[in-house]
């Protein structure tokens, strides 16, 4: 199948954009004409409440061929491994990581190769996240996908992917994210052999740029990095299937058409991508290591102040220059729950172990940090000397909530059981007399 329209992108976070695949086709002046340009049909699309405070308020008017109501009936539909059973087991105090997540053998697309990993909260409590990885070796055909419960936060790790919406086409690689609203129907389709990565299901409130305080008025994640792309669309026919999770669960109706049918749209309730790299990194040029929330790329706030329903936070490639400060990640408890993911290259608290496509879990008030191997080092390191890490990218979902982890991935093979040793080898170094 073709998408007509342009692969090109608006830049900006939130903006109202507006893009026409056809020009004319917007209505000036309002939103719901009595009759649209090329007899297409008017339909809202909202992200947020309607009356949501106007700064927070997200919604957008898609200009299409067909309303997002005509297909026949939904019926449940089985996922083995994709879904929000969060209490399948105790949620766990135990230092959990995972080998890198297997490519399929099988021919696998990207949604019938998600596997729910861990999770918290749910669609009905309107909070948490779910987390779950991908791996796929063929592109969605005939069917299309939309995830009511929650956005998705995609996170390539291995091949690229091409996210053909409703509002557009994006194209996305490894070391770029991108984020599908709720609601917004899409298929994706490989660009490479294979595809690999990792999934944030976010229930609670839409991600945002988080506020930079003291900071100012730059750094982290600039806005204008932020891609959304152009109208696109595509007049088709066919018995496809529309695959809908809402619940919690799979439903699967036909659809006689391909939704992806929007030929113009405005607003502020879109796709977006964003390319990692272009992430500018702040950190301490005098002493000690600063918490990671110095790397939030994204955060959805909770009602609490202060405290996230989740935070997106990068490691990327960074100058270390921190004076008699042991540089990596410092030993913590921490009163949030992480989930850890690597893109590419090695993570500086773990010498060994944490491989690209692997990931691993430190509940709320476990005991964590660097492994025996990397505190030896990073406490002999020469610090009056910069240290530059490089080709690395490591990332967090942090949620305040713990997260309660699948028994598949309880049970795979790929769960390290004997994680608990890298730490072991710390030695006792105290010595009332030692200075
Ligand atoms: O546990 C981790 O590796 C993530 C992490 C990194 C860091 O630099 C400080 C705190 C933290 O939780
Ligand atoms: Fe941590």
């Amino acid at each position: 199948m073709t998408v007509s329209g342009q692969w090109r992108y608006q830049s900006g976070f939130g903006n109202e954009f507006a893009s026409e695949a056809l020009p004319g086709v917007l209505p000036v002046g309002q939103n719901s004409p009595q009759r649209v340009a090329h007899g297409l049909y008017a339909e809202q699309l909202s992200g947020t409440a309607f009356t949501a405070p106007r700064h927070a308020n997200r919604r957008s008017w898609l200009y299409r061929i067909r309303p997002a109501v005509m297909h026949e009936p939904f019926a449940p539909r089985d996922h083995a491994t994709f879904h929000n059973r969060f209490n399948e087991a105790l949620a766990t105090p135990n230092q959990l990581r995972w080998d890198p997540w297997p490519l399929p053998a099988a021919p696998t697309d990207f949604l019938d190769g998600l596997v729910t990993v861990a999770g918290n909260g749910g669609p009905d409590e309107q909070a948490g996240i779910g987390i779950h990885v991908y791996a796929a070796n063929r592109s969605m055909e005939g069917r299309f996908f939309y995830d009511a419960d929650g956005e998705l936060l995609i996170v390539p790790q291995q091949g690229r992917l091409r996210l053909a919406t409703e509002l557009g086409v994006l194209e996305v690689a490894p070391l770029e994210i991108a984020v599908v609203p709720r609601g917004v129907r899409f298929r994706v389709e490989l660009l490479d052999e294979v595809a690999r990565g990792y999934v944030a299901e976010n229930f609670g409130a839409l991600l945002k740029l988080p506020d930079l305080g003291p900071i100012g008025a730059n750094s982290l994640a600039l806005p204008r990095d932020f891609l959304t792309p152009l109208a696109a669309y595509e007049d088709v026919e066919g018995d496809f299937a529309l695959i809908a999770k809402f619940g919690g669960a799979l439903w699967q109706a036909r659809i006689g058409h391909s939704p992806l049918d929007v030929v113009a749209w405005h607003g502020n309730y879109a796709p977006y991508k964003y390319d990692l790299t272009r992430f500018n990194t702040v950190g301490s040029i005098s002493v000690d290591h600063p918490d990671p929330s110095i790397f939030t790329v994204l955060t959805s706030p909770s009602d609490t102040p202060g405290t996230a329903n989740m935070d997106f936070v990068i490691f990327p490639p960074r100058w270390l220059v921190a004076e008699h400060t042991f540089r990596p990640p410092y030993f913590h408890r921490n009163v949030a729950s992480e989930f850890m993911g690597l893109i590419e290259g090695a993570y500086d608290a773990k010498a060994g172990g944490f491989a690209p496509g692997g990931m691993s879990i430190h509940n709320g008030m476990s005991g964590h940090g660097p492994d025996a191997v990397s505190f030896e080092k990073a406490s002999a390191a020469d610090t009056t000397v910069p240290d530059h890490l490089t080709h690395t990218m490591a990332f967090m979902f942090e949620t305040r909530k713990a997260l309660r982890v699948t028994r598949q991935a309880l049970d795979s093979p790929q769960l390290q059981r004997d994680y608990w040793r890298c730490w072991q080898g710390l030695r006792k170094m105290f010595d009332p007399a030692r200075p």
